[in-house]
């Protein structure tokens, strides 16, 4: 029986500013969510978001304040293996807030998987693989500073694909500099933007040209959310790979998303998407629409990208690897044992649930007051 429901904000700097088209980030607010039940189990899930309200519809505190006031009443003294029937029962009672759903399915499914003996991905159609691949975002602003940063990661064999965000300066300046760390780099290693929504589509289709021309993999939601036409439109004008990350907000918008040939890529978002299983729609519905997958993040900490990976292993096919480095962007982590970054890829546990162990020291020390 579920006894208690605790939502924990931790506020932690990162190693360096990081410049995304909406908000310029220099600390991440971790969005913890914690379910004890009365024989003892303990299960984490992650809410966490970008720069306020910036970037999605939910904040760190209104996340805290719509579990306590309104979420938790309807989990408490509920039978917490009924995890079907538990979130049937949110997404009927609770409209949005799609990153609370996601702490709590992750949570429920934690002690679901512990009490079963088996990691995460078991609940979740079954792990295919171990690892996922990793890239790194570089996003300090400066040319120099990336392309030194670039060949430290390389260098350190712990990302050998490169995601950078533009949007904030103009065409030209943005396309110089991304084909300057291209070039600098070479053609082994993989180059992709994202432009968080900042184009129109004047602006895209000047710049796409110049960035496949550059030799650029991929480019990520380079408009509005809203305009699926218009991203339609360039994925069908251009041959290199136009990606659907803020328009994605669950299985309706990625059905709609496949129906209108609007992307050749999902970046799938556990929280995004309204939670584990719903995320695990999205990359049904690529696969039956011919979609690539890529595993997204929203630099969330230990605990959501951990069970971002426990999905995405098992997916078949995961071509355009993950950015689930968010641990990596902080200067603190709040594991008892940091999670295994090596040869380009995060490593997967294989003990029960999501198999990690959590610092409760740290996170009673660094915790928000309530
Ligand atoms: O994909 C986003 O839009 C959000 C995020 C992911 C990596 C990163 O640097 O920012
Ligand atoms: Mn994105």
């Amino acid at each position: 029986m579920i006894k208690a429901i605790e939502t924990i904000l931790i506020d932690i700097p990162t190693i360096r500013p990081h410049k995304l088209s909406v908000a310029t980030m220099s600390t991440q607010t971790l969005v913890l969510v914690q379910i004890q039940t009365d024989d003892g189990y303990s299960g984490w899930g992650e809410a966490t978001t970008i720069g306020g309200l910036k970037y999605g519809d939910e904040s760190p505190e209104s996340v805290a304040v719509n579990i306590r006031q309104h979420i938790a009443p309807l989990l408490l003294q509920q039978d917490e293996r009924q995890v079907g029937a538990l979130m049937y029962r949110l997404r009927k009672n609770i409209r949005g807030n799609r990153f609370a759903k996601c702490a709590l399915e992750t949570a429920l499914l934690d002690i679901q998987a512990q009490r079963l003996g088996v990691p995460m991905s078991e609940l979740l159609g079954g792990r295919l693989r171990d690892s996922v691949p990793v890239l790194w975002t570089l996003a300090s602003g400066d040319t120099a500073k990336d392309i030194d940063e670039a060949q430290m990661m390389l260098d350190l064999r712990r990302h050998n694909s490169f995601k950078l965000k533009i949007g904030l300066n103009s065409i030209q300046h943005d396309v110089k500099h991304v084909l300057a760390i291209k070039k600098a780099l070479g053609a082994d290693v993989s180059i992709r933007v994202d432009v968080n929504q900042a184009w129109s589509e004047l602006q895209a289709t000047a710049a796409i040209q110049q960035l496949q021309d550059g030799g650029i993999d991929l480019i990520e939601q380079p408009l509005k959310a809203e305009n699926r036409a218009g991203m339609a439109r360039l994925a069908q004008r251009f041959s290199v790979a136009i990606m659907a990350d803020e328009t994605l907000n669950g299985p309706q918008d990625a059905w709609e998303v496949a129906r209108l040939n609007a992307a050749d890529v999902f970046a799938v978002k556990i929280a995004q998407s309204g939670g584990l299983t719903q995320a695990k729609e999205l990359g049904t519905i690529a696969r039956l629409a011919g979609i690539s997958l890529y595993g997204g993040t929203m630099l969330e900490g230990a605990v959501g990208t951990m069970a971002s990976a426990q999905l995405f292993a098992t997916f078949d096919e995961l071509e355009f690897g993950t950015e689930l480095f968010g641990p990596l962007l902080l200067k603190q982590d709040i594991l008892a044992e940091p999670l295994q970054y090596r040869d380009f890829a995060l490593q997967l546990p294989t003990t029960p649930g999501l198999g990690l162990a959590l610092d409760l020291d740290k996170i009673a020390a660094w915790r928000r007051p309530a």
